[in-house]
C-alpha cells in the first residue's frame, strides 16, 4: 500500500559544494544562528592508530598544531567560505558547537582541552577547560573530550568526557564546573554506563540534553537541569554503533542520527530521522554520490536541511527533503 508520505525522505544536493572545499577529516558540524554551516575539519592531521599511547597521551605533538584554519563558517546555500579561522591551535578536532553569541566551543581529543572562542574569529579562546595534552577525570581535565552542547536559555555547556571517560559534565557560560553524571552516575535507578558519549544535542523545547552512547549503539536523554534520566532511543536499524545525535523540535520533535559501519562491513553507515515521542524511525538515508565511510557528525537547519560530516572521506553533504527537492529549481 501507499505509504503515508509525511515529506521525511531526504535527498542528497550532488552539486553541493559549488567548489570543493579541501577539508580534512570532518570531525565536527555546527549552525550559527542564521543557519550558516560552521565545519571543524582536522586539515593534514589525521586520527590513527599510533596517535595516543596506551595512557590516552598523545604521540605526535612535535608536528605542532594544524597550520589551516580548522574552522570554517560556510554559506549553507553555496557551500562557499564565509570566515575561515582556528589556525595554529590545534591537534585533533573533535566537537564544536555555537552558543547565542554565535561564539564557538570546541573539543579537541589530542589537548584533552574544551575551549570557547569569540565569534569574531580570534584565536585567544575566551574560556579554557582542561589541561593541555594531560588526560584526566577529575573536574579540571577530560579524557578525548568529544562534544559540546549549549543550553540557549541558561548558557550553560554541557561537555561528553569523551572516548576515555564516559561521563557527561556541566559548566557555566564562563567554565565554571557545576555538575557530571555518567559512570558512576548519582542515578542508581538507570544505570548510565556510556560506552563512548560521543556526541550531544541540546532539545531547547524540552530542556533536556541527548548523548550518542557510540558503542551502546542508543541515544540516551536527561533533565538538563537535573542530569536525570529521561529515556533512551535504541533502533535495531541503528545497528552497534551511534556517532552522532542532533535534534529539530518540529512535527512534536524529531531526532536525528546517523550510525557506524556494521561488522564486516555488509552495508554503509546510514542517517535516520527518529519521531521523538513514539521512537518510530520516519526516514533512514545515505548520499547517492558516495556511500558515507565514517559519518561523525550531523546537524539540522531550521528548514530541515541535513548536512552530515565524514571523517573518512573528508566530506560534507547536503541533504534536503524529497518534496524541497522537487521544486528546486534547476
Ligand atoms: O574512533 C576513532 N576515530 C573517530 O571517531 C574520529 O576520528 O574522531 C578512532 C578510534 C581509535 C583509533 C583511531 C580512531
Amino acid at each position: 500500500e501507499e505509504v503515508l508520505d509525511q515529506g521525511f525522505h531526504l535527498v542528497e544536493i550532488a552539486d553541493w559544494p559549488e567548489v570543493p572545499l579541501r577539508l580534512g577529516q570532518v570531525s565536527g558540524l555546527a549552525l550559527d544562528s542564521n543557519d550558516n554551516l560552521v565545519i571543524f575539519h582536522r586539515g593534514d592531521h589525521r586520527w590513527g592508530l599510533h596517535s595516543f599511547n596506551n595512557q590516552y597521551i598523545y604521540q605526535q605533538q612535535s608536528l605542532g598544531p594544524i597550520q589551516q584554519s580548522t574552522i570554517l563558517l560556510v554559506d549553507p546555500t553555496k557551500g562557499t567560505v564565509l570566515k575561515a579561522s582556528g589556525r595554529n591551535m590545534f591537534y585533533l578536532p573533535h566537537g564544536i558547537a555555537t552558543d547565542e553569541n554565535d561564539n564557538y566551543w570546541v573539543t579537541d581529543v589530542a589537548l584533552h582541552q574544551v575551549f570557547k572562542l569569540g565569534s569574531d574569529g580570534g584565536d585567544k579562546p575566551l574560556v579554557v577547560l582542561g589541561q593541555a595534552f594531560e588526560p584526566g577525570s577529575d573536574t579540571g581535565h577530560f579524557c578525548q573530550p568529544t562534544d559540546v552542547a549549549v543550553d540557549p536559555l541558561t548558557g550553560n555547556v554541557y561537555v561528553s568526557d569523551g572516548y576515555c571517560n564516559a561521563r557527561i559534565l556541566k559548566f557555566s557560560p564562563d567554565g565554571k564546573y557545576l555538575a557530571h553524571w555518567g559512570a558512576g552516575s548519582s542515578d542508581r535507578r538507570k544505570r548510565v554506563q556510556f560506552r563512548i558519549p560521543h556526541s550531544l544535542a541540546f532539545l531547547p523545547d524540552r530542556r533536556e540534553i541527548c548523548v550518542a552512547d557510540r558503542e551502546n549503539g542508543r541515544i540516551q536523554c536527561f533533565m538538563a537541569g537535573s542530569g536525570e534520566f529521561v529515556k533512551e532511543i535504541k533502533k535495531e536499524e541503528f545497528g552497534d554503533e551511534v556517532f552522532a545525535v542532533s535534534y529539530a523540535p518540529v512535527h512534536g520533535g524529531l531526532i536525528y542520527a546517523v550510525n557506524g559501519e556494521p561488522p564486516f562491513s555488509q552495508s554503509s553507515p546510514r542517517g535516520f530521522i527518529v519521531n521523538y515521542t513514539t521512537k518510530e524511525v520516519l526516514d533512514s538515508f545515505s548520499p547517492d554520490t558516495q556511500e558515507f565511510k565514517m559519518p561523525h557528525d550531523i546537524v539540522v537547519t531550521s528548514d530541515g536541511t541535513v548536512f552530515v560530516g565524514d571523517a573518512a572521506t573528508d566530506t560534507v553533504t547536503k541533504f534536503i527533503s524529497s518534496e524541497k527537492a522537487e521544486h528546486r529549481s534547476v
